[in-house]
């Protein structure tokens, strides 16, 4: 139940360290409700210190944080049970079965999802009897992703949540996380497959050294200079190679040119970047820079 216009999460210069290590470092991030935010970034950006802390497992040395109106380090039971939380490793209950373990945990929350749904939904039916040590990690993840929506939260963590999924799985696991969305569950993700990303979220949020480096909807992210299409072609064996905002254009003055009878440009490619391509050269420039400034330190 949404009953203010504050937002699902609010973050505003979080700060994190384990002894030296900076694991984040004035972290800044909203979330709307009813948005699925991903956020992005290297092993070791910090994005598990950061959801971790979100959820209330872990304690910020400095920032501001609220997560559905309340500080995590001192909210209690009744917010918990608004939360689904699906950590990135979750090890336990190895003697029940799928079916006892969805509906043990359904018995925490004031106003549950049917656990037979939930296991239908998240393709276990054929599994519900089997012990969970007994699961493979492709099914194992399923459960933890059941686990975390059994309790029908207003606010889903997914944490790395298709890590070991085969291709079939994540599809599945996607078309859950867009019925969700349906229903209006706000969610934040974390994910290393820039598809999983791409297809699920409303924004992303890049994350590098614990900090935001960009954010945008899927299509906007790094800009438009970061999003120009390369047009490429063959002349006389040498490949050309433009970046253009307007490939159409191009290729015409091209068809125009080298087109001779047939109106084919020899070779013609047209690229566009992907979501992939785009964030691979944000991390690259945060890198580069990074290097400048130790040299600079230096
Ligand atoms: N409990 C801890 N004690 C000491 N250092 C930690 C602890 N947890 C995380 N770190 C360090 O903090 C940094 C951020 O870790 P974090 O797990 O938040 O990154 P991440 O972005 O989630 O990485 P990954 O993509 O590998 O899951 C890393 O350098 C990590 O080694």
């Amino acid at each position: 139940m949404v009953t203010t216009n504050a937002p699902a999460v609010l973050v505003e210069g979080l700060h994190k360290r384990y002894g030296e290590k900076r694991a984040v470092d004035g972290l800044d991030l909203r979330v709307e409700h009813g948005e699925i935010v991903a956020v992005l970034g290297p092993n070791g950006a910090g994005k598990t210190t950061t959801v971790e802390t979100l959820e209330g497992f872990r304690r910020a040395d400095a920032g501001h944080v609220r997560v559905l109106g309340e500080d995590p380090a001192r909210a209690g039971r009744a917010w918990r049970a608004r939360l689904g939380v699906v950590l990135q490793d979750n090890r336990d209950l190895a003697e029940a079965t799928v079916r006892e373990i969805v509906h043990h945990v359904a018995g925490f929350y004031p106003a549950p999802r049917d656990p037979e749904g939930v296991i239908d939904a998240v393709g276990l039916r054929d599994r519900a009897g089997t012990r969970t040590r007994a699961l493979s990690g492709g099914q194992r993840r399923r459960l933890d992703v059941a686990l975390g929506v059994v309790g029908d939260p207003e606010l889903l963590f997914l944490d790395e949540p298709t890590t070991g999924f085969d291709p079939q799985a994540r599809h599945e696991f996607w078309e859950l996380v867009e019925s969700l969305r349906d229903e209006g569950t706000t969610i934040l993700l974390t994910t290393h497959y820039l598809e999983e990303a791409e297809r699920l979220a409303d924004r992303v949020v890049v994350v590098a050294h614990g900090r935001v480096v960009a954010e945008g909807a899927p299509a906007d992210l790094g800009g438009r200079r970061a999003r120009r299409a390369r047009v490429r072609w063959t002349v006389d064996g040498v490949t050309h190679d433009e970046a253009t905002d307007t490939p159409t254009a191009l290729v015409a003055r091209l068809a125009a040119e080298l087109g001779r009878t047939d109106g084919e440009v020899p070779g013609l490619q047209v690229l566009r970047p992907t979501l992939e391509d785009v964030y691979l050269g944000l991390i690259g420039q945060d890198a580069a820079a990074d290097a400048a400034g130790e040299e600079t330190a230096r």
